[in-house]
């Protein structure tokens, strides 16, 4: 298969048949897939440069924050009727993970289109797409003459897929942000692969944590007393058979998705110099995502005593650890999540609400007290976030574009609330 030309493209990868021309916003989700704004270097100054041009086409202002060397945030905003009321916000990250090229049917960064209008490229689903069909919606209620009573915000952040450290954990404490005055705003949610529309009210809290455990050494001829490795197999096996607990509970009555029940996954071991000296230190890592339900406090003296029952000197440090457990209102009275589910159903589209298992940078939007939806239009759409051939069928994409149009139109129409200006 040859990969399709930039532009003007159309034949769905050199078939032969009849052509089917391609919609404008399917070659701008090719082209922007085709940026490698992927770790560990992302060219976020293309990025950059494609958001001035989407900025300039629209005929709207963009704005660049640099919250830490070379990390921008863009905003392009489209300013309501009433600018005085709280804003929305249509959050999207310009970062993708990497891709083990090896195992993927086409460039992961060529973005090629199938005979079934399946577009392969490494952020199809997270979430290039996500961003072009924003940028799709407000260019269509644009050109349709249309003023909506609230500001609209497309926000561009980079760095979400390596913990938002320097992005938007920053850019929620700048002042810039504040300026914005966001009332609701939607990010990231996954694909479903039924006919359902998966909407995410609530995030896990990731925690990473490595537990060390020290022990004598010597030679590893001899039967040292109290070594590292031990202890190490108790902390293993204690966190392991947690795990396992948790995996039973998963699909039982209590707990339907894996948003419902803590993770446990064992990453990274560390430790050793030699084959022949007991080492006088081992190390495990494990990446752990406890629903919004679950107490902390009283989890985290679960995991001291896990440690403190595996020997002498075993202690254990977070590399992640939210606390944040706010979650945002899926009530009927709630304006914002009336507006949007109203307007789901309006479209006969079905909707699923669940906890997020992953972490997107929603969880610091929440955390400064903003109601946040994560919603990625994608359904009859396996989940292929961070795999190999993460791809999207353009159908589904341009079916997205018109949700997002609704979604929109209506949440930038939610009347005045009370205490708004
Ligand atoms: C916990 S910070 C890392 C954030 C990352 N987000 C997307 O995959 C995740 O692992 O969930
Ligand atoms: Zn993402
Ligand atoms: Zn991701």
């Amino acid at each position: 298969m040859l990969p399709d030309k930039d532009e003007p493209s159309g034949v769905g990868g050199g078939q032969a048949g009849p052509v089917r021309s391609e919609d404008p916003a399917v070659t701008l989700f090719r082209q922007y897939l085709r940026l490698r704004t992927v770790h560990p270097e992302p060219d976020y100054d293309a990025a950059l440069q494609f958001l001035d041009r989407i900025a300039l086409e629209l005929g709207l202002p963009i704005k660049k924050v640099e919250v830490c060397p070379g990390r921008v945030i863009a905003i392009i905003t489209w300013t309501g009727a009433n600018p005085a009321l709280k804003s929305i916000l249509l959050n999207s990250h310009t970062d993708v993970v990497p891709v083990y090229q090896e195992h993927w049917k086409y460039d992961a960064f060529a973005a090629i289109k199938d005979e079934d209008g399946n577009i392969y490229g490494r952020g199809t689903q997270d979430m290039k797409c996500v961003t072009i069909q924003y940028i799709e919606a407000i260019r269509r209620l644009k050109s349709q003459g249309k003023t909506l009573s609230r500001t609209v915000h497309m926000m561009f952040v980079p760095d979400e897929e390596v913990g938002g450290q320097k992005g938007m954990e920053k850019f929620v404490e700048h002042p810039e942000f504040k300026k914005l005055n966001i009332g609701f705003a939607l990010d990231e949610g996954l694909a479903n692969p039924g006919e359902s529309f998966t909407v995410f009210y609530g995030e896990k809290n990731p925690w990473w944590i490595t537990v060390t455990c020290p022990g004598n050494p010597g030679h590893g001829s001899r039967f040292v007393e109290n070594t590292a490795a031990e202890k190490l197999r108790r902390v293993i096996n204690t966190f392991l058979d947690f795990r396992e607990t948790e995996k039973k509970r998963l699909n039982t009555s209590e707990c339907f998705t894996l948003g419902d029940v803590t993770t446990v996954n064992m990453t990274m071991v560390k430790g050793g110099l030699t084959y022949n000296m007991v080492p006088a230190e081992m190390d495990v890592s494990f990446d752990l995502r406890i629903p919004p339900t679950v107490n902390l406090q009283e989890f985290e003296e679960r995991i001291k005593q896990w440690c403190k029952e595996a020997g002498d000197g075993v202690s254990y440090k977070f590399a992640q650890k939210h606390m944040n457990q706010s979650v945002t209102s899926t009530a009927d009275s709630d304006p914002w999540w009336n507006a949007f589910s109203m307007t789901c159903k309006a479209m006969n589209m079905k909707l699923k609400t669940e906890i997020f298992p992953a972490a997107t940078d929603s969880r610091f939007i929440r955390a400064v007290g903003l109601p946040a939806i994560g919603f990625s239009p994608m359904n009859h759409t396996p989940i292929l976030l961070h795999d190999h051939n993460e791809f999207l069928n353009e159908d589904v994409f341009l079916r997205g574009i018109q949700v997002y149009e609704q979604l929109v139109a209506s949440l930038a129409s939610v009347p005045r609330l009370v205490g708004e200006a």
